[in-house]
């Protein structure tokens, strides 16, 4: 006899909670309201204090349910389980609910702050159906050498010959390097990235990575982003860290600049730091805000990342503007910071999924920053670094959503914070 759930509320991880003889459960492709039969994740150790599990077969659907655009992503029980796509089987709509609920649960729940968020769509992707944004994909080849993704609860790999969430130029660059035809050694990991504005590689602007070598175009990619009327040029490294959504880096990087501007009620600011700052994404434009004698800190763990960022400074005439450090952001703004960036006037902040944490974000507000604008891709993480920074006298300005990864539960948020 199959186990038969109510589904309560949206959970984190792309999962609803429910309950299941007295235990929470986390059930994946559910939705609240629904009543489903559910699969539970074995082994469940008796003194478990909740259950994980999937849902098999929907009794009763939410009106936010579809048919999953991309099948192969969905439930098990419909022959998908590959991953990457944990939110296919819900309308656009009710995906954009499910980020803001969840962010607005975490910042109250951990942050210990009442914060309305609007989660704002991308350009283009409500005519793509929320599918095509990816610039970059990564694949494992499988036992035939072809590209495929793991299913789950298994050690079966699937081979795939379309991305369905990356650009559709991306996906005609794959067809005719022949990736999806394989040939590649069992195991190898698979990158493929192009670059947001060209349209089919023809000037080799493009990386074919397997196990980091570049088989096919080149490891230093240009990418063109256009921030508020001034077109940035980055190179940057084709393994390395960069915006995955066509429209992230544009979008973020002018979202980053208003919150700026509009923190510091001016257009220019003498000292800015750019924590965690890659290849510059947001250090070139903020330099070109920061007053006549305003300059950047920015510092990044990746040395690439780093050398990149300089050269990128150096080509748009910024160079004298932004001084890039390489190293822990920890350990590079406690004790000797470089002469004349001791005080910053604001502060951005765009850590990986960890969030900054306790330690940095106190180091933060030691340095006397009346501004940061804190750009997160992991709501808990935000939320337990917001009640660090309210502890030490912030407050959190205001808070927005960018739904950079659809059909995914990942999305980015910017929370301005100001004292
Ligand atoms: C989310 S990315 C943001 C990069 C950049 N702001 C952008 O949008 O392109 C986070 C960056 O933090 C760097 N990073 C991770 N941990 C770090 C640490 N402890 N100290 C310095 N940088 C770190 C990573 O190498 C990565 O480039």
């Amino acid at each position: 006899m199959p186990e038969t759930v109510r589904v309560e509320r949206y959970a984190d991880q792309g999962r609803c909670v429910g309950h299941l003889d007295g235990r929470v459960i986390f059930l994946r492709f559910a939705l609240p309201g629904e009543l489903v039969e559910v699969s539970v994740d074995q082994p469940v150790r008796a003194k478990a204090r909740f259950l994980t599990g999937e849902v098999t077969r929907v009794i009763e659907a939410s009106p936010d349910r579809v048919t999953p655009a991309w099948p192969l992503a969905g439930p098990l029980a419909q022959e998908g389980g590959v991953g990457g796509a944990d939110l296919v089987h819900a309308g656009l709509p009710a995906q954009l609910a499910w980020k803001r609920s969840l962010i607005e649960q975490q910042m109250q729940r951990m942050g210990h702050v009442d914060a309305s968020v609007e989660v704002v769509r991308a350009p283009g992707d409500e005519e793509a159906g929320g599918l095509h944004w990816r610039t970059r994909i990564d694949l494992i080849a499988d036992e035939q050498g072809k590209p495929s993704m793991r299913r789950r609860e298994s050690h079966e790999r699937v081979a795939i010959d379309a991305m369905p969430l990356a650009r559709i130029e991306l996906n005609d660059l794959a067809t005719q390097l022949g990736v999806w035809r394989g040939g590649f050694e069992p195991g190898s990991s698979i990158r493929l990235a192009l670059p947001q504005h060209e349209r089919d590689g023809q000037d080799g602007n493009y990386a074919l990575l397997v196990d980091d070598k570049v088989k096919a175009g080149r490891r230093k990619l240009e990418e063109h982003v256009e921030v508020q009327g001034r077109d940035f040029t980055y190179e940057v490294d084709a393994a390395g860290f960069w915006q995955i959504h066509r429209q992230a880096p544009a979008l973020l990087a002018d979202a980053v600049l208003r919150a700026v501007q509009g923190g510091l009620q001016a257009q220019s600011a003498q000292v800015i730091w750019d924590l965690y700052s890659g290849s510059g994404l947001f250090s070139l434009p903020l330099a070109t805000m920061a007053g006549e004698h305003g300059r950047v800190l920015a510092v990044e763990g990746s040395r690439v990342a780093v050398a990149q960022a300089r050269y990128n400074a150096q080509r748009a005439g910024l160079d004298s503007r932004i001084e890039a450090l390489a190293g822990d952001v920890a350990k590079r703004i406690t004790g000797r910071i470089p002469q004349g960036f001791e005080r910053p006037d604001a502060v951005v902040l765009d850590p990986p999924r960890a969030g900054a944490k306790a330690a940095v974000c106190r180091l933060i507000a030691d340095s006397g920053a009346p501004l940061v604008v804190y750009v997160a891709c992991d709501p808990t993480s935000l939320a337990r670094d917001t009640a660090t920074l309210t502890a030490a006298g912030y407050q959190l300005a205001s808070i927005q959503a960018y739904d950079l990864y659809p059909m995914t539960h990942h999305v980015e948020t910017l929370a301005v914070f100001t004292r």
